[in-house]
């Protein structure tokens, strides 16, 4: 199996940037989110590297939704990052991170008055969605007596290799304003008075590992881009969303680089923008391949099943990790007590939940599974605790975060009460 620089095995343990997960899960208990800064560090600088090759106006946006802790949007915040968040509790958490409203922006298809009302206040620039939104916001901003920057979203209708849940930008999409229309959209914006078109806005999907739709996606921006320009828009951003994968697969093949990404990308961007003799910064949105491989998920096994097939229990189940269930999700898996072990069996590793179809992972070839082991689920870091719910009453649990041998917990586990801290009685019921 390959692994990533930060993991390794130490003495028959799963380690992680120096920390010894067996000892994490007896310290903290289990479940337990492990999280590897340094990690996260060095892919926010990939990214940043990569696209500095090819022009020097770039900014990388976190997806906050990908992981919402505050301390992991910190730690992007001091690395220079801005981002994509798509509620007015995201765009709290990033300004209260550190991030300048200037870098973030906000997203989303279905804003409320008070995302609006928010936006203007931060001075937060938005990606509209609709004209709806775009008489929305011209409204409030000029209650506010503030002028706001938005951008559009575009729909490109591009087909995008993933599941068909995270395909943002095709025709059918609920995303963006279908690409033919968006002159329309611009020409709307730039007769509002307290609204001002700066910026275009695009996401074609998500787990997307081929780099080609990003080419396909930027040539149909820069072309509304060329478009826009014409018609009197002057852009200070061109945003291409996010989307790269990750490779779930440790033994199948890599995903494509950070370089590869931007290799694809730029040179359509740049060629365009050279020739229209304006230099927007260029910005980008990811999530995933930010945060998914810095975090790892452990997770005792309380008790191991011989019936149709070999069933593992362990401890967490899709309350903590959705994807597998919601979007039939392969993620690794690897006993973390015994990583190095030969497998011995088959085995499918099943949550707590009172459902058939909370499953981490199916069929696996692992070493001879008992109670009392620790199973490691990799590449934990996207999707994973920000989906976290609390179904079948059991709180979420703590996430730590890791630094060159050093952890500490970032979010304590949930306890009963918390489970009960929202609860009203109403009076008939006292
Ligand atoms: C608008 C927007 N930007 C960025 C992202 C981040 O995507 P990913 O995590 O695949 O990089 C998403 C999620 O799909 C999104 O909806
Ligand atoms: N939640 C999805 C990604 C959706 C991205 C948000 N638009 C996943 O785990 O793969």
């Amino acid at each position: 199996m390959n692994l990533p620089p930060h993991l390794s095995i130490k003495n028959q343990h799963l380690m992680i940037d120096g920390c010894d997960t067996v000892e994490l899960a007896f310290k903290y208990g289990t479940p337990l989110y492990v999280t590897d800064e340094t990690r996260i560090r060095d892919n926010y600088r990939g990214y940043v590297s990569a696209l500095s090759d090819h022009y020097p106006h770039i900014r990388v946006l976190y997806a906050a939704k990908a992981n919402g802790n505050l301390n992991i949007i910190k730690i992007l915040a001091q690395e220079g990052a801005g981002a994509d968040v798509f509620s007015s509790g995201e765009l709290h958490m990033a300004l209260l991170a550190g991030m300048k409203p200037e870098h973030l922006l906000f997203n989303g298809s279905s804003k409320t008055e008070a995302d609006h009302r928010l936006a203007v206040e931060k001075g937060v620039r938005v990606s509209l969605d609709s004209l709806d939104e775009l008489a929305q916001l011209d409204r409030i901003a000029g209650e506010a007596g503030k002028v706001v920057e938005v951008s559009f979203r575009v729909n490109p209708a591009i087909d995008v290799p993933t599941h068909p849940k995270i395909a943002t930008g095709l025709a059918t999409s609920k995303f963006g304003i279908p690409a033919a229309e968006i002159t329309d959209a611009y020409a709307a914006a730039l007769a509002c008075k307290n609204v001002v078109p700066v910026g275009i806005h695009c996401h074609i999907g998500s787990q997307i590992l081929d780099v080609e739709p990003f080419a396909k996606e930027a040539q149909v921006m820069m072309e509304v881009v060329e478009e826009l320009h014409r018609m009197g828009v002057r852009f200070k951003f061109v945003d291409l969303g996010g989307g790269l994968g990750v490779a779930y697969d440790h033994f199948g093949p890599d995903a494509p680089t950070f370089a590869s990404y931007a290799n694809a990308v730029m040179p359509v961007c740049t060629s365009v923008l050279r020739r229209l003799g304006i230099q927007p910064e260029i910005w980008i949105e990811p999530g995933r391949s930010m945060v998914c491989d810095s975090t790892v998920l452990l997770t005792k096994v309380n008790s191991v099943k011989k019936a149709h097939k070999t069933f593992v229990n362990v401890d967490a189940g899709f309350n903590l990790l959705i994807r597998p269930a919601m979007y039939d999700s392969y993620h690794e898996v690897l006993v973390a007590n015994r990583a190095d072990e030969e497998p011995a069996g088959t085995y499918t590793v099943t949550g707590p939940i009172c459902e058939t179809g909370d499953i981490l992972a199916h069929d696996r070839k692992l070493p001879g599974v008992v109670a009392g082991d620790l199973i490691a689920v990799l590449d934990a870091g996207a999707y994973g605790y920000s989906m976290a719910s609390q179904y079948n009453g059991r709180g979420r649990c703590a996430e730590v975060l890791v630094r060159k041998g050093q952890a500490e917990l970032m979010r304590r586990a949930e306890t009963i009460d918390d489970l009960m801290a929202n609860l009203e009685t109403p009076s008939w019921l006292r």
